[in-house]
Protein backbone atom coordinates (compact mmCIF):
# COMPACT_ATOMS: atom_id res chain seq x y z
CA UNK A 1 0.00 0.00 0.00
CA UNK A 2 1.50 3.28 -0.97
CA UNK A 3 1.97 6.21 1.67
CA UNK A 4 -0.65 8.93 1.97
CA UNK A 5 1.91 11.88 1.26
CA UNK A 6 -0.31 14.58 0.39
CA UNK A 7 -3.65 15.21 -1.50
CA UNK A 8 -1.98 17.23 -4.05
CA UNK A 9 0.86 14.63 -4.58
CA UNK A 10 -0.68 11.53 -4.27
CA UNK A 11 -2.45 11.40 -7.27
CA UNK A 12 -0.21 13.03 -9.58
CA UNK A 13 1.44 16.38 -9.53
CA UNK A 14 -1.03 19.65 -10.18
CA UNK A 15 -0.30 21.05 -13.63
CA UNK A 16 1.25 24.74 -14.17
CA UNK A 17 -0.42 27.29 -16.42
CA UNK A 18 1.66 29.74 -18.36
CA UNK A 19 -1.14 31.85 -17.61
CA UNK A 20 -1.41 31.86 -13.87
CA UNK A 21 -1.00 35.14 -12.80
CA UNK A 22 -1.63 34.50 -8.90
CA UNK A 23 -4.47 33.91 -6.74
CA UNK A 24 -6.53 34.18 -3.40
CA UNK A 25 -5.66 31.46 -0.84
CA UNK A 26 -8.89 30.88 1.49
CA UNK A 27 -8.39 29.29 4.65
CA UNK A 28 -11.15 26.07 5.45
CA UNK A 29 -13.36 28.08 7.87
CA UNK A 30 -17.18 27.94 6.74
CA UNK A 31 -17.65 31.07 7.85
CA UNK A 32 -15.67 34.27 7.62
CA UNK A 33 -13.10 32.60 5.86
CA UNK A 34 -9.41 34.66 5.81
CA UNK A 35 -8.40 35.38 2.35
CA UNK A 36 -5.30 36.18 1.05
CA UNK A 37 -4.40 37.78 -2.29
CA UNK A 38 -0.58 36.66 -3.72
CA UNK A 39 0.42 38.12 -7.19
CA UNK A 40 2.14 36.32 -9.42
CA UNK A 41 2.92 32.86 -9.90
CA UNK A 42 5.14 31.08 -6.40
CA UNK A 43 8.49 29.85 -6.64
CA UNK A 44 10.52 27.23 -4.86
CA UNK A 45 7.43 25.06 -4.62
CA UNK A 46 8.29 21.66 -2.40
CA UNK A 47 6.87 19.46 -0.10
CA UNK A 48 8.15 19.46 3.13
CA UNK A 49 8.28 16.78 5.67
CA UNK A 50 9.11 19.47 8.89
CA UNK A 51 6.85 19.74 11.81
CA UNK A 52 6.41 23.53 11.49
CA UNK A 53 4.23 24.01 8.53
CA UNK A 54 0.66 23.12 8.41
CA UNK A 55 -0.63 19.94 6.73
CA UNK A 56 -4.00 19.17 5.82
CA UNK A 57 -5.78 15.89 7.88
CA UNK A 58 -3.83 12.62 7.41
CA UNK A 59 -1.11 13.95 5.29
CA UNK A 60 2.64 13.43 6.32
CA UNK A 61 4.11 16.11 4.26
CA UNK A 62 2.90 19.75 3.80
CA UNK A 63 3.20 21.64 0.59
CA UNK A 64 4.60 25.38 0.59
CA UNK A 65 6.36 27.48 -1.75
CA UNK A 66 7.22 31.26 -1.52
CA UNK A 67 6.27 34.57 -2.61
CA UNK A 68 7.66 38.28 -2.36
CA UNK A 69 6.10 39.49 0.67
CA UNK A 70 5.36 42.70 -0.55
CA UNK A 71 3.22 40.55 -3.09
CA UNK A 72 1.21 39.02 -0.31
CA UNK A 73 -1.66 40.76 0.95
CA UNK A 74 -4.64 39.84 3.76
CA UNK A 75 -7.84 41.17 1.97
CA UNK A 76 -10.62 39.43 4.15
CA UNK A 77 -10.53 38.51 8.05
CA UNK A 78 -7.07 38.96 8.48
CA UNK A 79 -8.70 39.39 12.39
CA UNK A 80 -8.64 35.77 12.60
CA UNK A 81 -4.77 35.50 12.16
CA UNK A 82 -2.58 35.30 14.94
CA UNK A 83 1.33 34.41 14.53
CA UNK A 84 2.15 30.48 15.71
CA UNK A 85 5.84 31.41 17.31
CA UNK A 86 6.57 34.95 17.25
CA UNK A 87 10.41 33.51 17.87
CA UNK A 88 10.55 31.47 14.37
CA UNK A 89 12.04 32.75 11.81
CA UNK A 90 9.03 32.11 9.13
CA UNK A 91 5.86 33.86 11.07
CA UNK A 92 3.50 31.81 10.16
CA UNK A 93 0.13 33.32 10.51
CA UNK A 94 -2.71 30.66 11.47
CA UNK A 95 -6.71 31.01 10.98
CA UNK A 96 -7.44 30.48 14.66
CA UNK A 97 -10.71 29.36 13.52
CA UNK A 98 -9.25 26.27 10.92
CA UNK A 99 -5.84 25.97 12.30
CA UNK A 100 -4.37 26.79 8.19
CA UNK A 101 -1.12 28.91 7.81
CA UNK A 102 -1.96 31.60 5.39
CA UNK A 103 1.21 33.33 5.02
CA UNK A 104 4.53 33.48 6.44
CA UNK A 105 6.89 36.26 6.20
CA UNK A 106 10.71 36.48 7.09
CA UNK A 107 11.39 39.46 8.36
CA UNK A 108 15.05 38.86 10.56
CA UNK A 109 18.01 39.36 8.51
CA UNK A 110 18.03 36.09 6.67
CA UNK A 111 18.94 35.22 3.46
CA UNK A 112 14.79 34.55 2.83
CA UNK A 113 13.77 37.55 4.57
CA UNK A 114 11.37 39.67 2.12
CA UNK A 115 10.06 36.13 1.30
CA UNK A 116 6.47 34.86 2.74
CA UNK A 117 5.82 31.15 2.81
CA UNK A 118 2.58 30.10 1.68
CA UNK A 119 0.57 26.55 0.99
CA UNK A 120 -0.92 26.80 -2.87
CA UNK A 121 -3.36 24.08 -2.08
CA UNK A 122 -4.92 26.88 -0.86
CA UNK A 123 -5.67 28.55 -3.78
CA UNK A 124 -9.20 28.99 -5.17
CA UNK A 125 -7.14 29.15 -9.29
CA UNK A 126 -5.21 26.23 -10.38
CA UNK A 127 -1.84 26.92 -12.35
CA UNK A 128 0.41 27.22 -9.37
CA UNK A 129 3.66 25.95 -10.19
CA UNK A 130 3.71 22.22 -8.38
CA UNK A 131 6.35 20.87 -5.85
CA UNK A 132 9.62 20.17 -7.56
CA UNK A 133 11.59 18.45 -4.76
CA UNK A 134 11.24 17.23 -1.16
CA UNK A 135 12.79 19.31 1.94
CA UNK A 136 12.90 18.28 5.69
CA UNK A 137 12.10 14.66 4.99
CA UNK A 138 13.84 12.98 7.98
CA UNK A 139 11.70 15.41 10.15
CA UNK A 140 8.57 13.69 9.85
CA UNK A 141 10.25 11.00 12.36
CA UNK A 142 9.49 14.02 14.83
CA UNK A 143 5.88 13.75 14.21
CA UNK A 144 5.64 10.10 15.11
CA UNK A 145 6.41 8.33 11.43
CA UNK A 146 8.09 5.10 12.86
CA UNK A 147 11.86 5.11 11.05
CA UNK A 148 11.03 1.37 9.39
CA UNK A 149 8.80 3.57 6.83
CA UNK A 150 11.64 6.13 5.87
CA UNK A 151 12.73 3.50 2.84
CA UNK A 152 9.44 3.02 1.39
CA UNK A 153 8.84 7.01 1.91
CA UNK A 154 11.64 8.29 0.06
CA UNK A 155 11.51 5.45 -2.53
CA UNK A 156 7.59 6.79 -3.17
CA UNK A 157 8.88 10.61 -2.98
CA UNK A 158 11.43 9.52 -5.95
CA UNK A 159 9.26 7.98 -8.03
CA UNK A 160 6.65 10.92 -8.00
CA UNK A 161 9.81 13.03 -8.92
CA UNK A 162 10.23 14.77 -5.35
CA UNK A 163 13.86 14.00 -4.86
CA UNK A 164 13.95 13.66 -0.60
CA UNK A 165 16.85 16.28 1.25
CA UNK A 166 17.11 15.82 4.86
CA UNK A 167 17.40 20.21 4.69
CA UNK A 168 16.50 21.97 1.58
CA UNK A 169 17.32 21.60 -1.70
CA UNK A 170 21.29 22.18 -3.44
CA UNK A 171 19.81 25.12 -4.85
CA UNK A 172 18.45 27.29 -1.74
CA UNK A 173 21.02 25.61 0.63
CA UNK A 174 23.68 27.29 -1.77
CA UNK A 175 21.67 30.48 -1.67
CA UNK A 176 21.94 30.32 1.86
CA UNK A 177 25.47 29.38 2.64
CA UNK A 178 26.53 32.75 -0.24
CA UNK A 179 24.74 34.86 1.46
CA UNK A 180 26.39 33.40 4.87
CA UNK A 181 29.66 33.96 3.33
CA UNK A 182 28.80 37.33 2.03
CA UNK A 183 28.11 38.48 5.58
CA UNK A 184 31.45 36.89 7.09
CA UNK A 185 33.85 37.81 4.46
CA UNK A 186 34.99 34.64 3.15
CA UNK A 187 33.49 35.71 -0.15
CA UNK A 188 33.54 38.63 -1.33
CA UNK A 189 29.54 40.93 -1.77
N1 LIG B 1 13.41 19.24 12.35
C1 LIG B 1 12.71 20.52 12.46
C2 LIG B 1 13.00 21.30 11.20
C3 LIG B 1 12.23 22.61 11.14
C4 LIG B 1 12.79 23.51 10.02
O1 LIG B 1 13.96 23.89 10.11
N2 LIG B 1 11.97 23.82 8.98
C5 LIG B 1 12.52 24.59 7.89
C6 LIG B 1 11.70 24.36 6.64
S1 LIG B 1 10.11 25.06 6.55
C7 LIG B 1 9.74 25.14 4.86
O2 LIG B 1 10.67 24.69 4.02
C8 LIG B 1 12.66 26.04 8.19
O3 LIG B 1 13.27 26.77 7.45
N3 LIG B 1 12.11 26.50 9.29
C9 LIG B 1 12.19 27.87 9.73
C10 LIG B 1 11.01 28.16 10.66
O4 LIG B 1 10.25 27.22 10.92
O5 LIG B 1 10.83 29.31 11.05
C11 LIG B 1 11.22 20.26 12.61
O6 LIG B 1 10.72 19.35 11.97
O7 LIG B 1 10.57 21.00 13.38
ZN1 LIG C 1 -10.02 29.60 8.98
ZN1 LIG D 1 8.51 23.07 6.74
Amino acid sequence: MPEKLHPKIDNGLPRESASFAGGTLVCACTSKPVKVKVKGQIAHNHACGCTKCWKPDGAIFSVVAVAGTGDVTVVENGDKLKVVDPSALIQRHACTGCGVHMHGPVERDHPFKGLSFIHPERFEEDGWSPPGFTAFVSSIIESGVDPKRMDGIRGQLKSIGLEPYDCLNPGLMDYIATWTAKKSGALPE
